[in-house]
């Protein structure tokens, strides 16, 4: 069992450079599964998530190579339809393979996720769609089964949410499916737009990606192609919030900023000057913060995979600052952390509470799920004494080489073995 060890204090300089997207490469995978030649990534980043999914890939007969920076998946010999619990446990995204799945061969079975950390995360949305397209759906003992011996049908789908990961899945049914389908209230994250823009160059029909109403015009075939991934916001933005609360003069390097948009107002009305450039963003801060209230809402609202982040930035500010949580219904595993750090947090339903103190003391933290621990990493950045983040595993889902880049910084950072 792994650790972080860090000691805090120590001003954050220099250039940090931002990884691809977790959240778009990985059902950029997943549709490798749908062309009849095989597709390519580009700079995918080392991440936990993206052996999991190509794990689950090849449990289904794809063929998986890497060479040099580039993956390559070949699926003309896909011949399974089922995939175990062990793998479906590890990563929720993997139920995105259900769509291309029934798309391509008409039949799947996958092992029901179940809930995790941050709420119950039900699948609801994804199958009214897929019945929707015609297909049989069956869930018991743990498992849920679809049939589309006739293939899939397009049709008009309304998401009661905008769910990021029901959009993909129909996207990716939907591309080679009979007729048009229609997706409402779709939901419009960068991440989907790098899904559509990679269905397209293989020869898709899709219109409308990064608003709430999506066409798809089924086509008949996809043919592979090469692709590079957007940057990851999430970890762009995890690096301003950490200069921020630290302090120091950062400069990350491969971010579009107009990804970042809801997370550059509330750095400015907290304070910390930003300054954009045509892919980079320069972060100056002194540590001095001012306390804001943020809402975490679907793009192009405050993101939810930066709240936990935020919080951390908000412990040290000068006032209260109310965080509203309105994505998942229990994203608040980090607020018992921070308080081991000395933050003063008080929970009331979907709102954190936080009474800025003047700096939080090193503890020993878990990181509860992937952005805690992020958050606990910056905190413990900014914090006197030592800090130790366990739990590992979950920064490792997705966040490529994080230590060496806090570490490139100036961050004391290092990771060691727990004995
Ligand atoms: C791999 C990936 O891209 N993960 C992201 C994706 O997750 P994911 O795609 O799982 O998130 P969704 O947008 O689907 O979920 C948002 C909300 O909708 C609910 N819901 C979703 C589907 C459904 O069938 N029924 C239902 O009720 C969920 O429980 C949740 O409360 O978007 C989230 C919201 O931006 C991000 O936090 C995750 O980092
Ligand atoms: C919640 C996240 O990911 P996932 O949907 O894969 O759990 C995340 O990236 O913050």
């Amino acid at each position: 069992m792994e650790k972080l060890v860090i000691h805090g204090g120590r001003p954050l300089h220099g250039h940090v450079r931002v990884s691809s997207a977790k959240n778009a490469v990985l059902p950029i995978i997943v549709a490798t599964l749908l062309p009849s030649t095989p597709a390519s990534i580009i700079d995918a980043p080392n991440l936990d998530d993206v052996s999991t999914i190509c794990s689950v890939l090849e449990s289904l007969g794809v063929k998986v190579t890497k060479e040099d920076n580039v993956l390559t998946f070949d699926a003309s010999m896909l011949d399974k339809t089922e995939a175990s619990y062990e793998l479906m446990s590890k990563m929720r995204a993997s139920f995105l393979i259900m769509g291309p799945l029934l798309a391509k061969m008409g039949h799947a079975k996958i092992a029901l996720p179940g809930g995790c950390m941050i709420g119950s995360r039900p699948i609801d949305l994804h199958l009214k769609a897929f019945e929707a397209m015609g297909a049989e759906i069956n869930v018991g003992n743990g498992f849920v089964e679809g049939y589309a011996p006739h293939g899939l049908k397009g049709t008009t789908i309304y998401l009661d949410f905008p769910s990021v990961g029901a959009t993909e899945n129909i996207l990716m049914a939907a591309a080679t499916a009979e007729g048009r389908t229609i997706i409402e209230n779709a939901a419009e994250e960068p991440e989907i737009v790098d899904l559509v823009t990679f269905l397209n160059s293989m020869g898709a029909n899709i219109k409308g990606a990064g608003t709430n109403i999506i066409r798809v015009e089924g086509v008949k075939e996809l043919q592979g192609i090469s692709h590079t991934v957007i940057p990851d916001r999430i970890e762009a933005g995890t690096f301003m919030i950490g200069a921020a609360m630290v302090g120091g003069d950062v400069v990350i390097d491969n971010v579009l900023t107009e990804h970042l948009k809801p997370l550059l107002a509330k750095l400015n009305e907290a304070g910390v000057k930003v300054i954009k450039d045509i892919d980079s963003v320069r972060v100056i801060s002194d540590g001095h913060i001012r306390s804001t209230d943020i809402k975490t809402l679907p793009y192009p609202g405050f993101p939810t995979d930066l709240q936990a982040q935020f919080m951390a930035l908000m412990t040290i500010g000068n006032g209260i600052s109310k965080i509203t949580e309105t994505v998942f219904e229990n994203r608040f595993m980090h607020v018992g952390e921070l308080q081991r750090m000395g933050a003063s947090i008080q929970v009331e339903g979907r709102c954190a509470i936080v009474q800025g103190v003047p700096f939080l003391n090193g503890a020993f933290v878990r990181a509860t799920d992937l952005r805690a621990g992020a958050a606990l990493t910056i905190a413990g950045l900014a914090a006197h004494g030592e800090t130790e983040v366990g739990e590992l595993h979950h920064i490792d889902r997705g966040y490529d080489h994080l230590v060496e880049k806090l570490q490139g910084l100036g961050a004391d950072i290092v990771r060691v073995d727990r004995d």
